[in-house]
């Protein structure tokens, strides 16, 4: 747990029920049932979780835009239930279908939302940052996923806002919007906004994230931040660190007479031609076997990639691999 000194957001023990629905001969179902989870100013916080694990109704609860069933729940300080429209004014929210007016067209709307706001941010500098001006022209309909992405990321700061809900972010992205997203994500943060996201990208949440939670059928299963969550699934492994050790080479190499007795317990393979992974308790003898075989060889490597678990394998392992 970590200390909850001025958290932007704190969620305690949040139950929401649906319906009733006629699927469950009239009853109420239990999609959210005793979620907790804080967040802080400065910091970005992952809540990951599998499909229909409940992020979506647990931040639209916290936003104030579903009204829970039970538990607490304080943004900024305030009862999202409760409150009005000065607490909406100090709150950014970008969801991942934008919900933007398919006719508007980027400037005006920004201008149209930065004047809802007592202390907008320049309109020049964020148009630039997010490189809205390439499109500024078109409707919103005619924008691409990622062009609608950055102008709504756009829309959700221009109010200058102290949290920020960001529901996958790098949805639909190519790779240098997305690293500009990641940058200003980082620059935000670093300058005090509390920021929440909810993705599905493991990478993403392993690069962005201060700190994360898990969640699965309505309730916490893991939280941490990257490093205690990746150390977790080492524990879980008997104490035995397992890590990949991949590399390209020239297709064809005899892995196992690479590492002569070494080998055993390690998994050993050539995914494609020229791709292999050794996977295992890999220790220093290994690393030195195997580059003196290639020094033996004369054989210089293309890519060399060594690591322990990533968040997507404990991931799995917390939330398990059946389909949802
Ligand atoms: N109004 C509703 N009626 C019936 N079921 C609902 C309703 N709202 C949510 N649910 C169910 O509650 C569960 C949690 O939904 P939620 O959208 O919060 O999940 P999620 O974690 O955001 O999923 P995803 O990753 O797929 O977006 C799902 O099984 C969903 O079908």
């Amino acid at each position: 747990m970590r200390s909850p000194e001025s958290p932007v957001l704190s969620i305690e023990g949040l139950i929401k029920d649906v319906g009733p629905l006629a699927a469950l001969d009239g009853k109420m179902l239990r999609v959210v049932n005793g979620v907790s989870l804080h967040a802080e100013r400065g910091q970005v916080t992952a809540l990951l979780g599998a499909n229909g694990a409940g992020k979506t109704t647990t931040l639209e609860c916290a936003q104030g835009l579903q009204k829970r069933s039970g538990g607490s729940i304080r943004l900024l300080g305030e009862d999202p239930d409760l409150a009005g429209a000065g607490l909406r004014s100090r709150v950014g929210v970008m969801l991942q279908d934008g919900g933007l007016p398919p006719s508007a067209r980027p400037l005006p709307l920004l201008r149209h939302i930065a004047g809802m706001y007592a202390n907008p941010l320049p309109l020049g500098h964020l148009v630039e940052r997010l490189g809205i001006d390439s499109f500024s022209r078109s409707s919103v309909r005619r924008l691409s996923g990622g062009q609608k992405q950055r102008l709504a990321l756009a829309a959700a700061l221009i109010g200058n806002p102290e949290v920020l809900f960001l529901d996958e972010p790098s949805a639909g992205l190519d790779p240098q919007s997305r690293q500009i997203v990641f940058e200003l994500i980082a620059e935000l943060r670093d300058a005090g906004m509390g920021i929440i996201l909810t993705t599905h990208l493991m990478d993403d949440a392993q690069r962005l994230a201060d700190y994360v939670y898990i969640i699965d059928a309505g309730h916490n299963v893991a939280e941490g931040t990257v490093a205690e969550l990746l150390q977790h699934g080492e524990a879980s492994r008997d104490g035995i660190t397992e890590r990949t050790l991949s590399f390209d080479a020239p297709a064809g190499l005899d892995l196992r007479a690479a590492l002569g007795g070494l080998g055993e317990g390690l998994a050993l393979a050539e995914d494609r031609a020229g791709s292999y992974t050794v996977t295992g308790a890999l220790a220093p003898e290994h690393l030195a076997r195997l580059t003196a075989w290639w020094a033996e060889k004369g054989i210089m490597p293309a890519s060399l990639r060594l690591e322990a678990r990533s968040l997507e394998d404990v991931f799995l392992d917390i939330s398990g691999r059946d389909i949802r």
